[in-house]
């Protein structure tokens, strides 16, 4: 309250004043309270001045009159001096330096000035010791000309009281107003007015000034002590007034004075935050304003907070600006922290693009080094699989022995009971082999689909071996029992969504169907049976652009279309297979990879083929139209070895236009191509001969298109061979104690039958050559002791040559396809000697074969029996099918064979006439053996051929049936199909079924 009430700058007593004057103005005029005011002010003023000459002597307070004016009383204090002197005299050091006015202020120039500054100095000590001591102050300008001089009277007089108090001891805590005694006399007050005025005023100022005071004190109690116009006021309102008046009229006087007091308290805050922004913005200047500079106390306290709140707002400017400094420099700090970092992460980025890259470049790496150990097995693999039983044959001894490592031993029988044949295959697998593991051998070639190779899938073996049930499955197909064209896709489909980030690739299918040298398109939906042609170097990169090409994103697409190319395909029921396909069906997949990062395109292409049975046309019972099926399927067969015997011998010309299926495989067998044939055997022991003739095919083409494994399969080969050999010798050594000369029954007709198949040759020249031949025919060795017709083959070509050649070797082995050897069992029967399968090549290849194979041999070494050779030719004379000839020109004829002509064919094999066979025979296996590789000059002779016998013959492919007699001969038919009489006589008579 104290702090509030010095920095007010105006008095409770002072607002109740001009309050009451406010509301009884008027009628206090009436009174002359002005006039009285005066009086009273004077009267004081008297008082004190009369005190303070008391105090300090009439001479020190020289300029204050006893009873001075105003003005005087103004101008003999304003010095200070003796306010000064006055107050150490009642505490003394109150003020410790009091300036005096100088004795001769003429010694002092400009004396005024100084003084007054001096003078300034006093009252100012003097007001803050007042202030200290806790007694009324005035301010330093009421000294001036305006100023308030009844404060000052105010001061003196409570100094006076206060010299009082002390003077009387000073007991107790002195209290201005209590210790004051009133300036103001009623006496002299009541003197100057009339009495019944002043009666009344008498009567109620007891009571009423203890209202009022009561009113004033609780405000401002010390200046109202003496406020002696003020009591007056009060009188005078009060005069007229009842006591019962006085509380509403104190009540409304109080609340009139709360109102105006906090209406000049606000204007005083109003005024006080103006003057305190103008210092703040003259501090913020750094001028310090003087006139702002407030001389009062409160002022300079409020000037000093102000002070203080702008120093320690500066420091916080300042400490804020250093806080701000400090942040600039973490952010600096932090901004060089980003920059490194990123800097270091760029480094880092740089290094994962240069790995990314370096990464790219291995997987290109990979890829080529996958390829190349693809390569390295070899472009051509083959794989093995039994069938097992099927239900209900569960009482069958399968021909299978035993399955180990890739090599699969057949039991053969042979005269001693039981022999075995063993064959040896990149993988075999056994009857009890899943659909899964069969296909894991195969999953990375669809890996090199996808990287733009091409491959070709095909399965190969005799009808109702099980190759729609390894390429497709079995009809109630599930996922486990899915097939290779099915796992394969989804493979794909695998393999691509893996390697989505680096490539995106396109998957579109075909699937045709080539029946009867006829191409099909399998993937038509309104059932239209065009013929589409086949086209290699068409523009699309397609092999049959005309047929569907249907874009496929997953295995149920694919699922689908198979489904509709299934129920498209031709199925013929056969006596063996009642879902015996008659045809070829190619599922042909079409792969378009783009490399993300290069852009590269990469196509591969894949064809899965299901061929067509090799079946035997006798057992198959079949005739008409399905015989013609069955040539057409095994003249396909035939030229799909021819290719795969010209690549093997990496031949200029490759015949892949002798059929449509090796013109629609052309782009996926040889070059960078890999191929993959399944090998389908039958476990069942009348499919023996097919058995061992689809094994032998399938070694053959193992052995001789693998790579890196050739060497390997090649010396055991060699190995073989050289036993053989060996034990011929031994034989030959043998037979050299048996006589001589052993008579030849049938060489007459032998000879006859020669010449004239000479005669009708054109190629007359070799004539000599088969003398040749003939004169060492009588030095043949029976066949039992031979064992084995390849031997001999082998041997002879290994004597001829002393460098030993495998491709040579390999040409002159049994040709592709293997065509069904007819009746073995019969064959078996009437030769009942010598390893069975080999028993059965060499009666069924004929004596020619051999008379010519051995004449080779024996001109080198002159040692054969005629024995031998009279049992050779005896066979050969009886025996002699039109498979095995098929065989052996399976890899010399085709290519000059109009294939197209289905007619042509039936006409050939109708023509024939046996003399011509038989020479046609001679001479292809002639040239066989004295050029190694099935010749060129075979073919290039033989292509001028007008005779149509000998065109006939050489174009005949496969079992047909009009050379297909049950003698096996191959007698010729005519044209009506009646048999011809045998040349000889000793060919049995017999007519196919
Ligand atoms: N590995 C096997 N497991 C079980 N059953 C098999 C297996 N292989 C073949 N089969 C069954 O044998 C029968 C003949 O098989 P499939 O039709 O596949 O022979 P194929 O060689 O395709 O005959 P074709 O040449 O006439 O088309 C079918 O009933 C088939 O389900």
């Amino acid at each position: 309250m104290a702090a509030a009430e010095g920095a007010l700058s105006f008095s409770a007593a002072s607002v109740v004043e001009d309050v009451l004057l406010q509301q009884h103005g008027t009628r206090l005029r009436d009174v002359d309270v002005e006039s009285r005011r005066a009086e009273e002010a004077a009267s004081r003023r008297n008082d004190a001045a009369g005190w303070l000459r008391k105090m300090v002597g009439v001479v020190a307070a020289r300029d204050l009159p006893a009873e001075p004016s105003e003005e005087e009383f103004r101008l003999g204090l304003r010095s200070g001096i003796i306010l000064c002197n006055v107050l150490n005299k009642i505490q003394s050091g109150a003020v410790p330096k009091v300036v005096e006015s100088p004795s001769d202020a003429a010694l002092i120039p400009d004396g005024a000035a100084l003084s007054a500054f001096q003078y300034f100095e006093n009252v100012r000590n003097f007001l803050v010791a007042v202030q200290e001591m806790g007694l009324p102050t005035f301010e330093a300008s009421d000294l001036e000309q305006g100023g308030k001089t009844s404060r000052i009277v105010n001061c003196v007089l409570a100094l006076q009281s206060f010299a009082d108090w002390k003077q009387t001891g000073g007991n107790g805590v002195w209290k201005f107003g209590g210790n004051v005694k009133p300036t103001i006399s009623c006496k002299s007050f009541v003197r100057k007015n009339s009495e019944p005025f002043s009666n009344s005023l008498s009567r109620t100022s007891s009571m009423n000034e203890k209202s009022l005071n009561a009113l004033t004190s609780g405000i401002d109690s010390n200046k109202m002590a003496n406020s002696g116009s003020l009591s007056m006021l009060v009188r005078a309102i009060l005069l007229d007034k009842k006591p019962e008046e006085i509380p509403a009229l104190v009540e409304s006087v109080l609340s009139k004075v709360v109102e105006e007091f906090e209406h000049r308290i606000n204007n005083q805050f109003e005024l006080k935050k103006s003057t305190t922004n103008d210092v703040a913005v003259s501090f913020g200047n750094k001028t310090l304003v003087k006139s702002t500079t407030s001389e009062k106390p409160e002022d300079k306290n409020m000037m000093l907070k102000q002070q203080q709140i702008f120093y320690q707002q500066q420091k916080d400017v300042q400490e804020l600006k250093q806080a701000l400094c400090t942040t600039k420099a973490g952010m600096q700090f932090m901004q060089m922290k980003v920059q490194e970092e990123f800097s270091s992460l760029s480094l880092h980025i740089y290094g994962l693009a240069n790995a990314a890259s370096g990464y790219h470049k291995v997987l290109e790496e990979n890829r080529k080094l996958y390829n190349q150990v693809m390569d390295l097995k070899g472009n051509i693999r083959v794989y093995c699989r039994v069938r097992p039983f099927m239900p209900g044959q569960s009482d069958l001894l399968s021909t299978v022995e035993n399955i180990e490592d890739g090599i699969i031993s057949i039991t053969t029988p042979s005269k001693h009971g039981k022999g075995r044949r063993s064959f040896n295959f990149n993988k075999v697998f056994g009857p009890s082999a899943t659909q899964a593991e069969v296909f894991s051998d195969t999953q990375p070639l669809i890996r090199s689909v996808l990287d733009g190779y091409n491959v070709c899938i095909f399965a190969y073996g005799q009808t109702g071996s099980g190759k729609t049930y390894t390429m497709t499955g079995p009809r109630q197909l599930t996922e486990q029992n899915q097939g290779v064209n099915y796992r394969a896709l989804s493979d794909l489909f695998f393999l691509a969504e893996q390697r989505k980030d680096i490539f995106v690739y396109d998957v579109s299918v075909q699937m045709i169907e080539i029946y009867n040298e006829q191409v099909r398109d399998l993937l038509v939906s309104d059932g239209s049976n065009r013929r589409l042609e086949i086209r290699n170097s068409s523009q699309t990169g397609l092999s049959v652009p005309d047929a569907s090409l249907v874009p496929v994103s997953s295995t149920f697409d694919v699922i689908d279309i198979m489904n509709l190319g299934h129920r498209n395909r031709a199925v013929g029921a056969t006596a063996l297979n009642d879902r015996s396909s008659r045809s070829h069906s190619c599922l042909t997949v079409h792969v378009q990879g783009r490399d993300l990062t290069s852009g590269t395109i990469l196509r591969g292409c894949m064809h899965l083929v299901d061929l067509a049975g090799s079946e035997r046309v006798d057992k198959s019972e079949v005739t008409g139209e399905r015989l013609k099926e069955a040539q057409h399927i095994n003249k396909s067969l035939s030229a799909l070895g021819d290719v795969i015997s010209s690549l093997a011998h990496k031949n200029p010309h490759v015949p892949y236009r002798n059929s449509k299926l090796t013109q629609l495989l052309q782009d996926s067998l040889g070059g960078q191509a890999k191929t993959l044939m399944f090998v389908h055997i039958s476990p069942e022991p009348d499919a023996l001969g097919e058995t061992i003739s689809t094994l032998k095919f399938a070694e053959r083409v193992a052995t001789v298109e693998l790579g890196a494994a050739r060497v390997n399969k090649d010396s055991a080969d060699v190995k073989d061979l050289k036993e053989q050999i060996a034990s011929l010798k031994a034989a030959l050594a043998r037979k050299e104690e048996e006589p001589k000369h052993m008579p030849h029954p049938v060489s007459g007709s032998s000879e006859r039958q020669r010449r004239k198949a000479a005669e009708l040759s054109p190629f007359h020249s070799n004539l000599q050559h088969a003398d040749a031949i003939r004169d060492q025919n009588s030095c043949r060795r029976p066949m039992g002791d031979v064992g084995n017709l390849e031997v001999f083959t082998n041997s002879a070509l290994k004597h001829k040559k002393p460098s030993f050649d495998l491709d040579e070797l390999l040409a002159n082995s049994p040709p592709w396809p293997p065509v069904p050897v007819q009746s073995y069992r019969d064959e078996e029967k009437e030769v009942g000697s010598g390893e069975w399968v080999d028993k059965v090549m060499v009666n069924k290849e004929d004596g020619s074969q051999v008379e010519n194979t051995l004449g080779c041999w024996s001109t080198n070494n002159g040692h054969l029996t005629d024995g031998f050779c009279q049992k050779y030719l005896q066979d050969s004379s009886k025996n002699f099918p039109e498979q095995t000839y098929s065989m052996f020109m399976g890899s010399n004829g085709f290519d000059h064979t109009n294939t197209d002509d289905v007619d042509e064919l039936d006409a050939a094999t109708s023509d024939s006439s046996e003399p011509d066979l038989l020479w046609q025979f001679n001479h292809a296996k002639l040239n066989g053996i004295t050029n190694g590789i099935a010749s060129k000059a075979n073919r290039s002779t033989s292509k001028p051929r007008k005779n149509p016998d000998i065109r006939n013959l050489s174009s005949s492919v496969g079992p047909s049936p009009s050379r297909k007699s049950s003698n096996g001969v191959g007698l010729p038919l005519h044209q009506n199909g009646k048999q011809q009489p045998a040349i000889d006589g000793k060919r049995k008579p017999g007519n196919r079924k």
